[in-house]
């Protein structure tokens, strides 16, 4: 259906036209795009023919996998039905009272009330909103700073950004809002010094009640936090960090919020990244893998002491001309009866995940300059490190991630490099052979990366 063009004709057509995200324009338009044509499973084809192993899902995202034609055929059939109506001013339609019904079932008792947006970011800010609104109709108006992470990253959008603790963000826009605090990132590897990793979760946790009394506990709404930190480097809490930090929040009366938007739908091998750590947010935010990124949108779900707040609290003033959108939300209903119906999440949990978790830790521990080897079900990561025995970073913390990141592009696998962690999130179809496949093409690359690492006289 798009009109057939050579890949150089995309590429000019691109760069006249197109201004991508998190993008330098100039630099892009000088080497030119990739240009992304068909997809199937967990592979994507380019337009120069080029099969290539997806390892991050698109963005996190592609939980089911491509190719699937149930949620096309569902798109087609409820956009020919109907195609929008809105669910303000009185008036729903199936498809989102179905999506609703459906996702009351796969998420813990307690989850009944969700609200829906366009994306992770739209997620984000509409939880600022309510858990600010909640605390004023609860009659505690100061009650109104979000204490988030740094390096922690909840979107784009004006308050996404602020909670994000991406201090290049901040830097862009005069960033952040007002209402908005950071404390550090639960990463073991580089602020766990001496501590085992199980104290470190002890003492990264009362980071945030050091801060919440810095900030006055009658000032503090919400704790926002990603169960395993994404975009930041797939940092991974220890165990005792997040029952650490929901004891502080109740202590202090502070809403705890979990940020779903990568880890819900199956990633971890638990419907929800809470759900693997062992705590019960008053709100979690999602997108990503609700829909599988067929098409976009986003969810908020609402615990009930917060939902029994909004609901007699009367007119909440917020959303979005596509809320609930109808073909977005048939989409997402199909892609989470597959999802069910299928066993996926419990075949993550129980089968590929720990497969995975295996023979990446096989595969990546014998180079010289990887460490920190780690990773849950079907998000994993390691940090490509100056010195393994000191624990010692590179100075230019990023340089060599980008270099490792394009080795990989080159020979067709994806992996993401967020500073110098290399990280992956494939799609949660992934068989074992297609493991296999994608850590024995990564084992080369990785070859080709220390031997480029020695002759670049960074080591
Ligand atoms: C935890 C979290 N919260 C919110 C968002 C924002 O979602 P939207 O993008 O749909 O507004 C995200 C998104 N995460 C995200 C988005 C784009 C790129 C990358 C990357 O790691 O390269 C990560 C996210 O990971």
């Amino acid at each position: 259906q798009n009109q057939q063009r050579t890949t150089e004709q995309w590429r000019q057509l691109d760069a006249a036209h197109h201004l991508h995200p998190f993008t330098d324009t100039q630099s892009l338009n000088q080497q030119g795009a990739r240009v992304m044509t068909r997809s199937e499973g967990i592979y994507l084809w380019d337009s120069e023919g080029n099969k290539i192993i997806d390892g991050m899902a698109g963005l996190w995202c592609v939980n089911i996998g491509y190719g699937r034609k149930e949620l096309s055929d569902v798109a087609k059939s409820q956009m020919d039905e109907l195609p929008f109506y809105n669910t303000f001013f009185k008036t729903t339609h199936p498809a989102v009272v179905e999506l609703s019904h459906l996702l009351a079932q796969v998420t813990p008792a307690g989850y009944e009330h969700v609200f829906y947006t366009n994306s992770g970011s739209e997620a984000v800010d509409t939880m600022i909103r309510m858990v600010r609104h909640y605390w004023d109709v609860q009659g505690k108006k100061d009650k109104k700073t979000l204490i988030g992470r740094w390096n922690g990253y909840h979107g784009s959008t004006i308050g996404g950004s602020s909670l994000g603790g991406m201090k290049y963000m901040h830097e862009q826009g005069d960033l952040p809002i007002p209402g908005m605090a950071h404390v550090e990132q639960p990463w073991w590897y580089k602020y766990g010094k001496d501590l085992s990793p199980d104290e470190f979760g002890v003492e990264a946790a009362r980071w945030v009640e050091e801060k919440i009394l810095e900030i006055g506990p009658e000032k503090v709404a919400a704790f926002v936090g990603e169960p395993i930190q994404g975009a930041g480097g797939v940092i991974i809490p220890p165990a005792t960090y997040w029952p650490e930090v929901e004891r502080i929040c109740r202590k202090y009366d502070v809403l705890l919020v979990a940020d779903e938007v990568i880890c819900g739908f199956g990633r971890t091998g638990e419907w929800f990244g809470f759900e693997h750590f062992g705590f019960r947010p008053d709100i979690f935010t999602t997108a990503k893998g609700l829909s599988s990124g067929y098409l976009p949108i986003g969810a908020v779900f609402v615990g009930e002491r917060v939902a029994q707040g909004l609901i007699a609290g009367g007119d909440f003033n917020h959303g979005f001309t596509y809320s609930g959108h109808p073909v977005a939300s048939a989409v997402a209903r199909v892609n989470i009866e597959l999802l069910r119906d299928e066993g996926i999440i419990d075949r993550v949990k129980n089968e590929t995940g720990p497969y995975m978790q295996k023979r990446w830790r096989e595969t990546f521990s014998q180079f010289e300059h990887v460490d920190d080897v780690r990773g849950v079900g079907l998000i994993q990561a390691f940090t490509l490190v100056k010195d393994k025995s000191k624990r010692e970073l590179f100075p230019e913390f990023g340089d060599v991630g980008l270099m490792c990141r394009d080795i990989f592009f080159s020979n067709n696998l994806i992996m993401r490099a967020c500073g110098d962690h290399i990280v992956s999130a494939p799609p949660l179809v992934i068989s074992k052979a297609e493991i296999d496949e994608m850590l024995g093409v990564a084992a080369r690359c990785m070859e080709t990366f220390e031997r480029k690492l020695k002759d670049s006289g960074l080591v």
